[in-house]
């Protein structure tokens, strides 16, 4: 049984123009000690799905469908406060905003004491010390640090406090939703790594969530790509990475520039992700696509398997011939938008 599994899982919110789809039957798993990626452009969905996870939508946001079970119990047929216990205890979420979420007026060490108190009520202060001092240890923090201010640290060691912090309560599944957006791209690839080495050491699930491909390619054992609220194309990082079968993928991948290629068009998928209130009827990604045909645009794509991948696309077979050799080029993904491929 997998630590979190997720199932046809429908979250949506309320509008004046009707329920804007923002996870639209998503599924998959996470095992005890896995981390898997979640990626894809703003607007996809992957915020709202951490937020289901743990139970902490906006007002207007509900699980319209589908179930999510941790560790065999179903999170989407529990009370909201039986969901937030739950949360404190077993699932740690580092958001987005987490490097902003230390309270000015109290120590680093303060916070963290407060934390282990309120998971732990009974635990010695002997003992909590001793796990602040670990938590500091493992994510690179000077320990004399302890006693200062959030403003007396970086933006960076912030974040790292946060990681401390989080990573002190023991959970077993960590949610990182753009967890180092605000820190440079060797800081994050540092702080990943580490979280990753601390993770392996404690069996400790993580799900982590960015629109940078970059970001998880080496922190990630799996990849969920994500599109207009559903998975685009799923499987192990090295595929994904390597050669993946969806042209979302490709595009994305294109996107981002790689350090060890000098010389690389710089690459955007043209156009926008389709209005989620009324996602098109066939392939979501058919109007940004370099390989739409009718039946893209007609037909909801069957998910095809490329080895360890499931790619939903009416197209993978013209992959390798069509797309992979031209995709890292700028022209690929602007003539679409343009409609030269129409
Ligand atoms: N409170 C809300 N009310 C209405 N629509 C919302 C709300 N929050 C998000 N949405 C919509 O739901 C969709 C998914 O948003 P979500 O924030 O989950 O995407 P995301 O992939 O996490 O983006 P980002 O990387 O920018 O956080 C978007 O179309 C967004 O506009």
């Amino acid at each position: 049984m997998a630590l979190l599994e997720i199932e046809d899982l429908e979250v949506y919110y309320e509008s004046e123009d009707g329920p804007i789809k923002a996870v639209d039957g998503v599924s998959f798993d996470i095992d005890a000690g896995e981390t898997v990626g979640i990626v894809g452009e703003s607007g996809c969905g992957k915020s709202t799905l951490a937020k289901a996870l743990i139970g902490i939508l906006p007002r207007n946001g509900y699980v319209n469908d589908g179930t999510v079970r941790f560790d065999g119990d179903t999170l989407t047929a529990m009370s909201e406060r039986r969901q937030r216990e739950l949360r404190w205890d077993e699932i740690s979420l580092i958001a987005q905003s987490a490097m902003n979420a230390l309270d000015p007026v109290y120590t680093i060490r303060e916070q963290i004491q407060e934390a282990i108190d309120a998971h732990y009520p009974k635990m010695g202060r002997t003992e909590s010390q001793q796990k602040i001092d670990e938590a500091f240890d493992l994510v690179g923090l000077d320990r004399e640090r302890q006693t200062d201010y959030p403003h007396q640290f970086s933006g960076g060691m912030r974040q790292r406090a946060m990681i401390a912090m989080s990573l002190v309560l023991e959970p077993s599944l960590i949610l990182a939703d753009e967890p180092t957006t605000a820190l440079d791209v060797i800081m994050q690839d540092q702080i990943l790594k580490r979280v990753n080495e601390i993770q392996r050491e404690s069996d400790t699930a993580m799900m982590v969530i960015t629109h940078d491909v970059a970001v998880v390619a080496e922190t990630c054992d799996r990849i969920v790509v994500m599109y207009a609220g559903e998975i685009a194309e799923e499987g192990p990082a090295s595929d994904i990475f390597g050669k993946p079968y969806h042209p979302y993928t490709l595009g994305l991948k294109s996107a981002f520039p790689d350090i060890r290629r000098s010389e690389q068009d710089l690459v955007s998928i043209g156009g926008h992700p389709p209005d989620l209130s009324n996602p098109p009827s066939g392939c979501r990604f058919a109007e940004r696509c370099p390989l739409a045909t009718d039946v893209c645009r007609e037909t909801v794509p069957p998910i095809r398997e490329h080895g360890g991948l499931s790619s939903r696309c009416h197209h993978t077979d013209r992959i390798d011939s069509e797309l992979r050799p031209v995709s890292d080029k700028a022209r690929t993904w602007q003539n679409v938008a343009e409609g030269a491929n129409e």
